[in-house]
Order: structure tokens, then sequence, then C-alpha cells
């Protein structure tokens, strides 16, 4: 298990405060964060590249603060990816392991697979400096995963690879971790990829942890507009609980025309911030259709914005809401500025945060 005790680290004039954070072993836990949040000097301070100012890190109760980058254990793919240039791939992807002294049947099967998952056999023999951004990091999380360390620290390690390939890595990564019990802890801008990836998520905002938990959890239930703005949370607005009843609150929206009811808040106050993500919106154009939606609103479309593999419509529901629906259904039910439908949000989906300063 990975442990970071109230770790502070100043990097410049930068600080990353007192962050708690544990990894359990085969867990893959995500540190999310907008630029420049702190998310590659916690890794930094993990692998030893950075002295904290305070705290430990701790892998499996022994305290490796104060012990040298190499003597950790670490495997580490870094954002700039630290291949040897006069080295050959091949080299490069050898050399860890052989620090590491693995004895060569050991390392050579696994070496084997990953160079056929992530196709950079043809890359073998060329130097660093020839590669493309995308080829230079999937040597970079090979050479990573060689040496067999027990806990990866990945920086954005898939952002420069193609859609299709990112998800295979998605899928080695993950195999790997349920074979060989393997520890990560992953930086990422994408949240697709933290969703698919981590059990656990921490969310960083400017040096400090802003939420941490289990990722479904944290992603339906942000814990402060912040965190609700970064995670993507389209719907985000004021509202005013006007009662609750066995654990659904009924909630006022804006202006005080729209109902809603949701799950009550986790702690009382009458005033509240309304989340709902944009896949949680169902729409239907004819009224009446047998739904177990408590929310059922009826809308104006304002705009519709095509995307891959999901269109945003943005409704007038009496408040500004809006929808995610596939390419197919904005065509069955076309959609289009000025159409009126009907949309449903199950009580659960309908997120309250607390605002204390009102
Ligand atoms: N050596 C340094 N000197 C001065 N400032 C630094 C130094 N290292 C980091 N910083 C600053 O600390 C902040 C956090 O940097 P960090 O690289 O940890 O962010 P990040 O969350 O990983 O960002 P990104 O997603 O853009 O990679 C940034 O504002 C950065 O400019």
């Amino acid at each position: 298990m990975l442990e970071l005790e109230s770790l502070t680290v100043a990097a410049g004039g930068f600080r990353l405060h007192e962050v708690q954070l544990s990894v359990a072993e085969g867990e893959c836990h995500a540190v999310l964060g907008p630029s420049g949040s702190g998310k590659s000097t916690l890794l930094k301070a993990v692998l030893g590249l950075l002295a904290p100012e305070r705290g430990c890190v701790r892998l499996d109760g022994r305290d490796i603060t104060r012990l040298p980058v190499e003597q950790r254990g670490l495997g580490y793919v870094p954002q700039q990816l630290g291949l040897f240039p006069h080295l050959t791939v091949r080299d490069n992807l050898c050399y860890s392991a052989r620090a590491r002294r693995l004895p060569e049947p050991q390392f050579r099967p696994l070496l084997e697979k990953l160079v056929s998952v992530t196709g950079i056999g043809p890359l073998l023999d060329r130097f660093p400096s020839t590669l493309s951004g995308g080829e230079r990091q999937r040597v970079g999380l090979v050479r990573a995963l060689v040496s067999q360390p027990r806990v990866v620290l990945l920086d954005e390690p898939f952002s420069a690879l193609h859609a299709s390939l990112r998800r295979e890595l998605w899928w080695l990564v993950r195999e790997l971790q349920r074979q060989q019990r393997l520890t990560v802890l992953l930086v990422t801008h994408d949240l697709t990829e933290a969703f698919y990836l981590a059990d656990r998520v921490t969310v960083l905002l400017e040096g400090r942890v802003v939420q941490q938990g289990d990722k479904t959890a944290v992603f339906g239930k942000p814990v402060a507009p912040e965190v609700a703005r970064f995670l993507g949370v389209e719907t985000l607005v004021p509202g005013r609980v006007l009662h609750v009843v066995d654990g659904l609150a009924t909630v006022e929206v804006g202006s005080g025309r729209t109902r809603l009811v949701a799950l009550a808040p986790s702690e009382p106050g009458p005033h509240v911030l309304i989340s709902i993500r944009g896949e949680d919106v169902v729409l239907q154009r004819e009224e009446g259709r047998p739904s177990s939606a408590r929310n059922r609103l009826k809308a104006r479309v304002v705009s519709v914005r095509p995307g891959t593999p999901l269109a945003c419509v943005e409704l007038d529901a009496g408040f500004p809401l809006y929808a995610f629906i596939t390419g197919p259904a904005l065509e069955e039910l076309d959609l289009r500025p000025g159409a009126t439908v009907h949309a449903h949000i199950k009580a659960t989906a309908v997120h309250l945060i607390p605002r204390h300063h009102e």
C-alpha cells in the first residue's frame, strides 16, 4: 500500500498543502485537477524528485520519504518521458529491468507481450529522437512496466495517443493490475480515462485536496461548485430546499417556478447548488410515456451542439438544463431550436451541493 500523510511540498512559489492519500495494493488511484493544480508536483514528491517540506510517503508501512529515487522501487512514466537518447528503444526498455537486476527470463515474456500489445516492435532498433510523441509515450509506458514494479506512477501517460490505442492501453493496464496486483497512481486531465481506470480519485485545486473517494461518488456528488465544473457537470443552478421527507428533498430552482425532487443534501440548510450531469437527462418528444423518473419537465430546445459520441442539447426548462444524447437519438427526436421536449431526470441524478455563504 502507498500512503501519503500530510504531504506538503514547495515548488518555486507554488505549494502543495497537506495531501492525505492512500492507494491499496492492486488499486488504481487517479489524481485529477486543472492545469497547474499540483498533480505533477505530487508525483515528483512521491517518486523522490522533490523533497517535501513536511509529511511522509510510506510504502507497505515503510517510510520512504528520504530514500533516493532508485531505492524506492517505483515505476514512473513522467510527462517528459526521460528516455535515454543514446540508447535504442530496445536498450531503453531493458534498462530499468537490468538496473533492478531482474534475470532476462523473468522479464522477457512480459516485455514481448507489452511490445506486441503496444505495437512498438518495429521501433526497437530506433533512437528516441526519431520517434513521434505517441510512440515515445508507448515506449515510456512499456519501460516502466517491464521492470515489474509493484507501484507505478503515471503522469498523463496516454495523452499523445489516438483514442483507439488509448483504450487498448487502458485494457492493458487493467489486466496487469488484475494479474500482478499492480498498484497505480495516475495523473490525468482525461475524465473518461480516470473513470475507466481508477477505483478512487482525488481532486486537486490550487495545491489542495478538495475531494477524494470512490470515483462514482466523486463524479456523481461533487462537494463544491469548482469540483462540479471541473468534472464537467453542465447544469449548475442555485436552488432552495423547501422540505425533506423520507430522504427526498423538494427544491425550488432559481426564481422559483420550477421544482425538482432530489436526494436530500448531505448537510442541512436551505441554499444549495443543483448539479445534474448531461448523461442523466432523458429526452422525449411526447408526454405521458411511462417513466420511473421523479422529475418530468417540459422544456424548449435552445441550441444543439453536435459532438461524438454525444451531442449536447441546451434546454430552457425554467432554468438552463443541458442534456447529452447520442447522434441517432438526436435524429430520431428531430431536435431543433424551438422544439418542445420532455426532460426526465431521476431524483438520484439531481445532486444538491450545500452552499454555506448565504
Ligand atoms: N520549479 C518550479 N518553479 C516554479 N514554479 C513551479 C516549479 N514547479 C512547478 N511550479 C508551478 O507549480 C504549479 C503546479 O505545477 P504542476 O506541474 O504540479 O501542475 P499540474 O497540475 O501537473 O499541471 P499540468 O496539468 O499543466 O501538468 C504550476 O503553477 C507550476 O508553474
